[in-house]
């Protein structure tokens, strides 16, 4: 088998893939880029971009259950399931055709295929085998494997995009983003929605008094929430499915035409066998320094959702692919800062945050002012007869910087970037109340939301 030399050898064509392309060609090396499925990976094919197409049907079934209050009167919604699961595909079924001419023009050598190490700088796809001054792990995650007797039978996000026929129940295990996100679309479609929950908190890493709001409002759509529970197994019954959990050490049971994996996401390193490439690594997690490169073989960088120790987001996916192209040009000197890295949950409303949580903020010992409104009385949410509106903001009162907000309700996805660049430029709260912003907008709100000064 003939050997192909090239600078860098990426494998996966994701956000984090791509996101490495930029710095190293611009340095004029040569990019092999292996793509196992379909060029851009999980966020445009089978995560935010189409996910966010059922989110704006949830949006739109949403506005038209509050059009009474704008004295409008509509007919009961009724939601082509089938023909927005059609829309949807429809909207991204170019990208990777798109991605692929992207990176033709940047003069990357695209390798459809699997790529598997057989040593510490050669990659095997095929019957090629690719060498590389650099490998990149850009392989992105894969819904986490759960030892449930019946996990077989669960569904994932993926199976999820492209179901047609809009089920009449069902049941998450995990109670974390894609459960809340998918779970309001569908019980805004009409199904019945049942969270099953590990930890006492809802999406346990988010601020537990906005999470409490958004648990809220999940329940007002008639959404089930079972938080502390321990799932025991999932079985067939009668063309259903049946999950038995126990909550407080009794037993209960739940059923529902599907069950969803919605309990997390592993780095998707299986099969690259890691071994071969020296590259060291423990319970599915690959060991990486501050650089994103691996401790045992300086020639390889790891990057976006296959990283260990970073939020499997697509905009970090890309800023990490980013950092390892450049430490790839330039030698290991980069580091990822995540601070004023915002995140939303997409439910409608959303959650949206950026920086630490309350728990956090006292538990650094910082001196901290919180600022908590319900602002469902303010005109800006009165006006929209918005269902929740709620902000947290907190403030470090000696250095006055912003060291997390926290918002669920409407403009929040849009909002939290605003709060994004106060905590990643240093903008401190004083400065974010002086500003003058466009009048009537939820931004307007800001002033109000840190305290009259
Ligand atoms: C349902 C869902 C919704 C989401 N919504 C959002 C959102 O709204 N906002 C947000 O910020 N994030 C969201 N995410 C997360 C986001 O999609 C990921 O963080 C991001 O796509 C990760 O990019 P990546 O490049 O690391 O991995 P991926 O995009 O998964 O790319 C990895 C690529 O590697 C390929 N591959 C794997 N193994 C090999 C191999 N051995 N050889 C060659 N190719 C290989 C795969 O085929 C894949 O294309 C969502 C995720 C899901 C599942
Ligand atoms: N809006 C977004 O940015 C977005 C949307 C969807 C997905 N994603 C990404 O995809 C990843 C996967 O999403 P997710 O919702 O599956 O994961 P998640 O990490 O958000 O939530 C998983 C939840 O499952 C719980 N859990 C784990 N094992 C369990 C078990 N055996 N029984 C019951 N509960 C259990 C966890 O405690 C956690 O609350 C996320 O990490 C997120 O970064 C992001």
């Amino acid at each position: 088998m003939a050997r192909e030399t090239f600078d860098v050898v990426i494998m996966g064509g994701g956000n984090a893939g791509i996101g490495v392309t930029g710095p190293v060609r611009r340095a004029g090396q040569s990019v092999a880029m292996i793509e196992a499925s379909d060029l851009g990976g999980t966020c445009p094919n089978r995560g935010c971009t189409p996910k966010k197409v059922q989110v704006a049907a949830g949006q739109a079934l949403h506005d038209i259950e509050r059009a009474e209050a704008h004295h409008i009167a509509v007919g009961r919604p009724r939601l082509d399931w089938a023909a927005l699961i059609d829309r949807e595909k429809d909207m991204i079924k170019d990208i990777p055709a798109n991605l692929t001419r992207a990176m033709t023009r940047r003069e990357v050598e695209v390798i459809k295929g699997f790529g598997t190490f057989v040593s510490s700088n050669t990659i095997r796809v095929g019957d090629r085998l690719l060498e590389g001054r650099h490998i990149v792990i850009a392989t992105g995650s894969r819904p986490r494997p759960l030892p449930i007797p019946g996990a077989e039978h669960m569904i994932t996000s993926d199976d999820m995009l492209r179901d047609r026929v809009l089920p009449t129940s069902m049941i998450f295990v995990g109670g974390g983003v894609i459960a809340l996100e998918f779970g309001h679309v569908y019980a805004r479609a009409g199904a019945a929605v049942t969270i099953l929950e590990a930890l006492p908190q809802l999406l346990p890493t988010m601020d537990a008094d906005a999470v409490a709001q958004l648990r809220a409002e999940s329940e007002r759509l008639g959404i089930k929430i079972n938080t502390g529970v321990d799932v025991r197994r999932i079985e067939a019954a009668g063309g259903q499915l049946r999950v038995i959990f126990t909550h407080d050490g009794v037993e209960h049971a739940a059923v529902a035409d599907r069950v969803v994996n919605g309990a997390g996401r592993v780095a998707n390193i299986d099969g690259l066998d890691l071994a071969a490439g020296g590259v060291e690594h423990a319970n599915g997690r690959i060991a990486i320094d501050q650089y994103l490169r691996s401790r045992s073989n300086p020639l390889v960088y790891v990057c976006g959702d296959a990283v260990p120790i970073s939020p499997q987001l697509s905009p970090i996916a890309t800023y990490e692919g980013d950092i390892v192209g450049r430490n790839i040009v330039a030698g290991a000197k980069h580091r990822p800062d995540y601070a004023g890295m915002a995140t939303s949950v997409y439910t409608v409303p959303a959650l949206a945050a950026v920086g630490i949580t309350e728990t956090t903020a006292w538990q650094t010992g910082a001196t901290i002012d919180v600022h908590v409104n319900d602002m469902r009385d303010w005109f800006s949410a009165r006006s929209y007869a918005e269902t929740v509106a709620w902000s947290k903001v907190i403030v470090d009162r000696v250095s006055d910087c912003i060291l997390g907000a926290h918002f669920v309700g409407h403009g929040s996805q849009e909002l939290i970037n605003i709060f994004g660049l106060a905590i990643k430029f240093s903008i401190t709260a004083s400065q974010l109340r002086d500003n003058v912003y466009a009048y009537p907008t939820f931004s307007a709100d800001i002033k109000h939301m840190l305290g009259r000064a």
